[in-house]
């Protein structure tokens, strides 16, 4: 479980986290999305017990991160977007190191540094430098060392930049995998197709604010967050009207006389009700889909919404 309350953080002159408040369940992975200069490094960066915020309060797996930063440390892995590593040490010393400086040692922590490496494929790369490894490699040994200690809680700032499609696509089975092993994940990026795969919730922070928090799971179990596209064979000023009952009430309706698309929180029962309604009014409807909302249109509604954009 990761939880934050009322965060603030300022840099000098700028407030980069505004009143930021969520609570993540265990074994869960949520996308940390916003546009550049939204607070997502800041705001990782403050769960990571690296940087202390103005005020507010962080909780990791029971731990108070503000009071407790080295205890919480332990749990926590924290792969940065600038990531450095030590080029003259090879793979296997960087491991060690990082095992080590989390309390890790002896055989299990040798037997450790082979597991993570196989499970990022670069086991054979072991005794190479870190210097002399490609981008995508060295971000594997990055996640790696991250990873190392079994922290419960590991966050990802942009962890799929500089990966091939292959690699990416393992990254996203990893993510699954950790998870499935009980741990608690936050990912930042930008590319949401991507964490569409794998991601159970989405976290929008928009100028230092959470602007919406899903839970995608329970959206996708309770048949709710449907994008509903529906066209009329002739415009009728009375689409609006007899649309806005029905459209989810956190997300705009976007229509015209003629066309419309908007989210739609009810059941097949309720979809049914509203057809029916459209043509007892005597509206020519002659299309209407239905789409499973992806990220990326939940993402721009909400950053449109928060911006007074749609309507
Ligand atoms: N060291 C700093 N000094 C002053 N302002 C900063 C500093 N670091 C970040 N900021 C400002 O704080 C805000 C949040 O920055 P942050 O890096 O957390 O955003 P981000 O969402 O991670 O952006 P991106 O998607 O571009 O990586 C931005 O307006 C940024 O200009």
């Amino acid at each position: 479980m990761i939880g934050a309350g009322e965060l603030v953080y300022e840099y000098p002159g700028k407030r980069a986290l505004d009143s930021v408040s969520f609570l993540l369940p265990a074994a869960s992975i949520t996308a940390l999305v916003g546009p550049n200069g939204a607070g997502k490094t800041t705001l990782l960066r403050c769960i990571a017990g690296l940087d202390e915020p103005y005020s507010g309060s962080i909780e990791i797996a029971g731990i108070d991160v503000l009071r407790h930063p080295r205890e919480a440390h332990r749990h926590i892995g924290y792969l940065p977007d600038h990531f450095g590593l030590y080029a003259e040490l090879s793979t296997r010393q960087c491991l060690l190191h990082a095992g080590r400086s989390r309390g890790l040692g002896g055989e299990a922590l040798d037997a450790r540094v082979v597991e993570v490496a196989t499970q990022l494929g670069i086991v054979d790369k072991l005794d190479d430098k870190a210097g002399s490894l490609s981008r995508g490699q060295r971000q594997r040994l990055a996640i790696a060392q991250a990873i190392v200690h079994r922290p419960s809680v590991l966050l990802l700032d942009e962890p799929a930049s500089g990966l091939d499609p292959e690699s990416r696509a393992g990254l996203s089975e990893l993510m699954r995998r950790l998870r499935s092993e009980g741990m608690t994940l936050i990912v930042s990026s930008h590319i949401l197709a991507e964490l569409e795969e794998y991601c159970t919730g989405m976290l929008v922070l928009q100028q230092g604010r959470v602007v919406e928090h899903r839970l995608l799971e329970q959206q996708t179990a309770q048949g709710t967050g449907r994008m509903i596209r529906l066209r009329l064979a002739q415009a009728s000023t009375r689409l609006r009207e007899l649309l806005a009952p029905h459209v989810s009430a956190r997300t705009p309706l976007d229509a015209d006389t003629q066309k419309a698309s908007f989210e739609f929180s009810g059941g097949d029962d309720e979809l049914s009700a509203l057809l029916q309604s459209l043509l007892a009014a005597g509206l020519p409807v002659c299309e209407l889909s239905v789409e499973q909302a992806s990220l990326q249109d939940a993402y721009l509604r909400a950053v449109e919404h928060d911006r007074g954009g749609v309507s």
